[in-house]
């Protein structure tokens, strides 16, 4: 008797930087530990090189970010790539590894063509409030599927938490603490509990944290708070609070005032040593109380109110002990009355970002396919 033969879902990936090759090393043995749906890799870039061919031919998963680097292939424009995925013939699920804002304002065109979308990319739920309702209409349209788990706290489970809470009818009142890898690296790091002896110099930590992947493609967009400001609009929207944009509300941001106009991000790491006193400053202050200080963010369901930036923490405070580039978030909910529900791990870092990816790709299967 002929093998029944297995269902077929056609992937294609924007973007093979520090979170796409851990996606696309994920992706190899997911589709080699499941063989049904099919997953077959029909379209791959970076900003300036591409892999597909016109019929839509699988692309091999093995050695293809080297097959990539070798492609003479420019990537189609975003109305183009609309149209080619669109017109395979098969389910295909939009895998969008880039920080872009071009590709996440694209996001509807897909979904109006019922390509799926699953992304770690914030910029399509943190900009204008009319783009996140283009997108959640056009996948209601179509019945494509969108997720982004990994937009909040990379591969810890925020976004599914908050949607949990919020669809069982509890009542979300406050969500609170760390949501920046970069920054709590950085303030763990910098300025340990066990005090200043320990720790070591602000723009020597912001080089580490970008070598380790913790940090946006441009560091300056972890350091002015954004990143964090985008995360809390994301959580803010999910419970209820229609919050225009990221810049709606006060953030804090750590970047030196002489540094604001400077062109890269590279020029911008070579001159932050000369302006290492300013954050010894702010850390000598927490000290003299006793305390450590924290890049941290909260939303205030009840009064909407958004805030982002720095604040003081007795030595023994959860959020003083986190290390590394642990995220803490805590929901407080009618449900969970005075002890909140609290997330914690990891917030940032290819792998276990891209295995936000990842889950969120299979609950897409679980549904289109
Ligand atoms: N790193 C982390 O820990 C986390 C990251 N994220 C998010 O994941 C996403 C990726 O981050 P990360 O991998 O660290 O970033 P990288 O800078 O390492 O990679 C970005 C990739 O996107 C490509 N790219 C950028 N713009 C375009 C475009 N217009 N078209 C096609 N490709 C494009 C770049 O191409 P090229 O190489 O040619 O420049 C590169 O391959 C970001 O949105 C980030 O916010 C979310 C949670 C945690
Ligand atoms: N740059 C971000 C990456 C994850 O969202 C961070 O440091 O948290
Ligand atoms: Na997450």
């Amino acid at each position: 008797m002929a093998a029944a033969s297995a269902r077929q879902v056609n992937i294609a990936i924007i973007g093979v930087g520090g979170v796409g090759k851990c996606f696309l090393s994920q992706l190899e043995q997911l589709a080699s530990r499941r063989p049904d749906p099919k997953l077959v890799l029909t379209y791959i870039s970076s900003s300036k090189k591409a892999l597909y061919s016109t019929d839509h031919v699988a692309i091999p998963l093995a050695g293809v970010t080297s097959a990539l680097a070798a492609s003479e292939q420019p990537p189609l424009p975003l109305p183009k790539l609309v149209d080619f995925l669109g017109t395979s013939g098969s389910k295909t699920v939009l895998v969008d590894n880039t920080s872009s804002q071009d590709v996440a304002d694209a996001y509807p065109l897909f979904l109006d063509r019922g390509i799926s979308v699953v992304t770690p990319n914030k910029k399509a739920f943190s900009s204008s409030y009319k783009l996140w309702q283009d997108i959640f209409a056009a996948a209601a349209r179509s019945g494509a599927k969108v997720y982004h788990e990994s937009s909040v706290g990379a591969g810890l489970p925020v976004i599914s938490t908050l949607k949990d809470l919020v669809e069982t009818g509890d009542e979300v009142t406050k969500i609170e603490g760390v949501f920046s890898g970069t920054l709590s690296f950085l303030f763990n790091s910098f300025a340990p509990v066990s005090g200043g002896a320990g720790g070591n110099k602000w723009s020597a930590e912001v080089r580490r944290a970008k070598e380790l992947g913790y940090t946006e493609p441009d560091p300056r967009d972890d350091l002015n708070g954004l990143d964090v400001a985008r995360k809390l609009t994301i959580l803010a929207r999910l419970a209820g609070l229609p919050v225009e944009s990221p810049t709606s509300f006060p953030v804090q941001s750590l970047i030196p005032k002489e540094l604001e106009s400077v062109g890269s991000g590279d020029e911008f790491l070579d001159k932050l040593p000369a302006f290492d006193g300013q954050m010894e400053d702010i850390k000598a202050e927490a000290e003299k109380e006793g305390k450590v200080v924290r890049f941290v963010g909260s939303i205030d369901v009840a009064t909407k109110q958004v805030k982002v930036g720095l604040e003081k923490f007795d030595k023994s405070h959860p959020i003083a002990a986190l290390k590394g580039s642990d995220n803490i978030i805590s929901f407080y909910t009618k449900r969970y009355g005075s002890n909140p529900l609290i997330v914690q791990g990891a917030g940032a870092g290819g792998d276990v970002t891209a295995m936000g990816v990842t889950s969120d790709l299979l609950k897409v299967l679980s549904q289109i396919a």
